[in-house]
């Protein structure tokens, strides 16, 4: 008999991303979905549903408990409010969770299975039960460079990232295009006159952009359309945000290196900043390999480490066509460009990374997770 799977947060922007893909992939051939939620218990669940066709209530603990798995995208808060009432209630079952809320828990493990699987499988050994999403710009990058740490090569990395508006959810993108939709009109008259002088047009944009305001910059705080915000989520306090903290934090229990494993962690810091970019996560990484690789090796390694990683030549050409968040978007590719040592020396080596965040930065790795556990 199939085994019971609880969906939490299916119809939210990754929620949504991760049901197209276990269509697309026909995971739901192989269990008995149970869809929950927050807002409309009784309901009609989706036309995945085999056996059980009315949405459950997310929070009623006794309807989670029949779950042998429980996939979740419904949130942090969710998790923090629902998951410990369950184990308390004695549940055994799988928790697969993309919220942050659990990461670094010391019996979770971070999963990500084309870089990681065998710490997933020696947490199976050892019984492991929570499985949890990690960070979209960490697993993004992993996924495209993570040749390079399985090979023992990095003594550091420095990462600066350009995230899309999506990091934030779905509001921040409509507010993104909103206020794109609000500079262009600013200015749409002056724009259709191809004599109108460019100056009295960027006079009007940086106007319009200091004038938005309240509703118009509700979700991001100041406006994004046409400019950057370096700083993403909570500030730690010490001169750095919460998102480059988990650049180091993730990376390091993704590979089962540093605290917790009896091993060194690798340093890894950097900048992160919101760009107005709709749904893709960009990095330009730095790296201080142990030795002086040739870059046809590197970009050997990392072509043949996963099925998504693909080399994009380094020329300009190559570059503008296939590493931009808008080739990326949408699909599970994860191209890693300008490759080349830099002028520090020949173990300084950068390179350009972008995965779609939603994928391989959140739902991707879920489902993944599941058909692990269908398989074990
Ligand atoms: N956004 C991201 O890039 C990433 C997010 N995550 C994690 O996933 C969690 C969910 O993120 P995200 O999917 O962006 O959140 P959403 O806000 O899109 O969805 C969360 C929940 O909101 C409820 N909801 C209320 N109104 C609507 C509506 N109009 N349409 C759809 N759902 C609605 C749904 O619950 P219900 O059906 O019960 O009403 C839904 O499950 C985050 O909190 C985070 O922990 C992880 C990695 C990346
Ligand atoms: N913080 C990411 C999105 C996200 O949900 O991250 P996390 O899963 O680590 O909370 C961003 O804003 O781009």
């Amino acid at each position: 008999m199939s085994k019971l799977v609880g969906l939490v947060g299916w119809r939210g922007m990754v929620g949504s991303v991760l049901m197209d893909r276990m269509v697309e992939e026909k995971d739901f051939d192989l269990i008995e979905p149970m869809f929950f939620s927050t807002s409309n218990a009784g309901g009609k669940a989706p036309a995945m549903a085999k056996n059980e066709t009315t949405l459950q209530d997310a929070n009623n603990i006794d309807a989670l408990k029949r779950c042998e798995i429980i996939i979740t995208a419904q949130g942090g808060d969710y998790t923090n409010e629902v998951y410990p009432k369950l184990r308390a209630a004695g549940w055994n079952g799988h928790w697969i969770d993309a919220a942050s809320a659990l990461r670094m828990e010391k019996d979770a493990v971070i999963i990500l299975d084309p870089v990681n699987m065998p710490v997933i499988k020696n947490a199976l050994a050892k019984g492991g039960k929570e499985w949890i999403g990690g960070n979209c710009t960490v697993s993004c990058m992993l996924m495209g460079v993570g040749a390079l740490y399985k090979a023992g090569l990095v003594e550091w990395m420095s990462t600066q990232t350009y995230q899309a508006a999506s990091g934030g959810g779905a509001q921040h993108m409509r507010e993104l295009l909103t206020q794109y939709g609000t500079l262009n009109a600013e200015v749409k008259a002056l724009l259709d006159d191809p004599k109108s002088a460019i100056l009295e047009i960027d006079r009007k944009v940086i106007a319009k952009q200091r004038s938005l305001t309240g509703a118009e910059t509700a979700n991001f705080g100041v406006p994004l359309g046409g400019s950057l915000i370096p700083w993403i989520d909570k500030d730690l306090g010490n001169g750095m945000s919460k998102e480059e903290w988990k650049g180091m934090a993730e990376t390091n229990k993704i590979l089962g290196l540093g605290e917790g494993f009896g091993s060194a962690p690798i340093p890894v810091d950097g900048f992160c900043v919101r760009v107005g970019a709709m749904r893709c996560h960009s990095q330009a990484l730095t790296f201080k390999l142990k030795k002086d690789v040739p870059v046809a090796d590197i970009e050997a390694m990392i072509a043949a480490d996963n099925p998504w990683a693909k080399v994009v030549p380094n020329t300009r050409e190559a570059t503008i066509k296939d590493l931009t968040p808008v080739a990326v978007t949408g699909t599970m590719t994860i191209p890693v460009g300008r490759i080349r040592k830099l002028a520090m020396g020949p173990e300084y080596v950068g390179a350009f990374t972008i995965g779609d965040q939603l994928l391989w930065g959140a739902a991707e790795p879920l489902r993944r997770m599941l058909r692990i556990l269908l398989d074990a």
